[in-house]
């Protein structure tokens, strides 16, 4: 068993209820109110600036100049990939820079770029991509769930959505977290192991309660 698969094991019990969360159901059935998905696109700009800095630390500690490649495509792939479909939605959803920039971060979303951010800063080069994994393995598994409910792919709002998180570009990019984490993972302690877990979980964690945030529009005052 590969060391991703061993993670899954861990948080498959709240993967599971990914799927059940309101915000992500009604996206996938085309119902969700506009002004839901509005609040979370602008935080989710936010929290993808963030996500960026994850991948740029993984830069900082990578020892060889191949790896530092690796993470400059990952940060490239979330400024000028992923965030390409958040910019298609802010014209769309007349959301300006401005508004972006003086919205205040919701607490869920500020805990989860906090986590992270730790995790990476004092950690190692498993540690950053541990952190990430779940924000990016977990949206390819609801991409892939939504492209096959009939007419999410063509919604007039919310296709783009799902079109962009189940294209081979995402999920190209999925799959070199995931191929990585399991490249530097292969030959780890038990210690080092059970920490991996804790992130992966806690990340998971943070990933439910960023869902409930964009449905609630809870900014946690
Ligand atoms: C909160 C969150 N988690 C994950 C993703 C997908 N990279 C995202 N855009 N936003």
């Amino acid at each position: 068993m590969k060391l991703t698969d061993r993670l899954y094991e861990e948080v498959k019990y709240i993967w599971n209820g990914y799927l059940e969360q309101p915000f992500v159901k009604e996206l996938g059935e085309g119902t969700l109110r506009e002004d839901r998905f509005r609040f979370y696109m602008v935080q989710d700009y936010r929290y993808l600036l963030q996500y960026a800095k994850v991948f740029a630390l993984g830069v900082v500690k990578a020892e060889d100049e191949g790896l530092m490649r690796r993470f400059a495509c990952m940060v490239h792939d979330t400024l000028d990939g992923e965030m390409d479909v958040h910019k298609i939605y802010m014209n769309r959803l007349g959301i300006t820079e401005e508004e972006v920039a003086k919205t205040k971060t919701a607490l869920a979303n500020q805990s989860y770029t906090s986590y992270m951010l730790e995790v990476a800063f004092k950690g190692d080069i498993l540690d950053v991509l541990a952190a990430v994994l779940s924000c990016a393995w977990s949206y390819q598994m609801i991409g892939e769930h939504h492209k096959n409910i009939p007419g999410a792919m063509e919604h007039p709002l919310y296709g783009e959505w799902v079109r962009g998180y189940s294209s081979e570009e995402y999920v190209r990019g999925v799959e070199e977290i995931i191929d990585a984490v399991n490249e530097f993972g292969a030959d780890i302690s038990a210690k080092k192991e059970a920490y991996l877990k804790e992130i992966f979980l806690n990340c998971c964690r943070y990933e439910r309660d960023f869902w409930e945030m964009a449905y609630h529009m809870n900014m946690g005052d």
